[in-house]
């Protein structure tokens, strides 16, 4: 399990070891003291959750503001996505900058967005299935999206019509938005 840091350095991207045989394949999804160490702290998942979508589908950009805020490890088991981590720590030197990473069935890797970034993905393949674990429960009423296509935050999301919850079509432009997490 190879852990290493992206361009925004709270957000990592995890590359499980992968065994393969003549049966087929095994790794370990979650190791929580190798992940504990590389972090240097103590996080504990507390909720796990799992959407499936169509080609198409955007989902976020969200977040859930203090003290419900959600640290994710996400994953894609079946199809593809590209991620997008949006950086809306206001006292951030990355405040309002992204990292985005192709996540996939295939290569199996996982990336971890802690609490103070706004979190979203489009899916680049059918029936996409996503999973990830949470370091906070769902809380509806802390709950709060930034719009995906916002231009001030310049994201090549390769789709330029997605499907979208009603939700996700309001979302706040940063410009207006005030943000919860130092
Ligand atoms: C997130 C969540 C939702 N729900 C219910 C609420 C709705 O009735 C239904 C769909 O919820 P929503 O449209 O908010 O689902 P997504 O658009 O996939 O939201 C997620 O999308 C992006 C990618 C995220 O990072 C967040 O984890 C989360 O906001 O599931 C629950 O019961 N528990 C939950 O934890």
């Amino acid at each position: 399990m190879e852990f290493k840091r992206t361009a925004i350095v709270d957000v990592l991207l995890i590359q499980p070891t992968i065994f393969g045989d003549d049966r087929g394949y095994f790794f370990e999804s979650f190791h929580q003291q190798k992940f504990n160490e590389f972090i240097g702290a103590e996080i504990n998942f507390v909720q796990d959750n799992e959407s499936k979508s169509a080609k198409g589908v955007l989902r976020g950009l969200h977040f859930q503001a203090p003290p419900h805020a959600q640290g994710k490890l996400v994953r894609v088991v079946q199809g593809s996505v590209l991620d997008v981590a949006l950086d809306i720590r206001k006292n951030s030197p990355t405040y309002g900058q992204h990292v985005s990473f192709v996540l996939s069935a295939e290569n199996k890797m996982q990336a971890y967005i802690p609490a103070g970034f706004a979190h979203g993905f489009v899916t680049l393949e059918k029936d996409t299935i996503f999973q990830y674990k949470c370091t906070n429960w769902y809380n509806p009423s802390s709950e709060g999206s930034i719009l995906w296509n916002d231009p001030a935050l310049t994201i090549q999301w390769q789709e330029m019509n997605p499907i979208l919850s009603d939700k996700d079509k309001l979302g706040i432009l940063l410009a207006d938005f005030n943000s919860p997490f130092e």
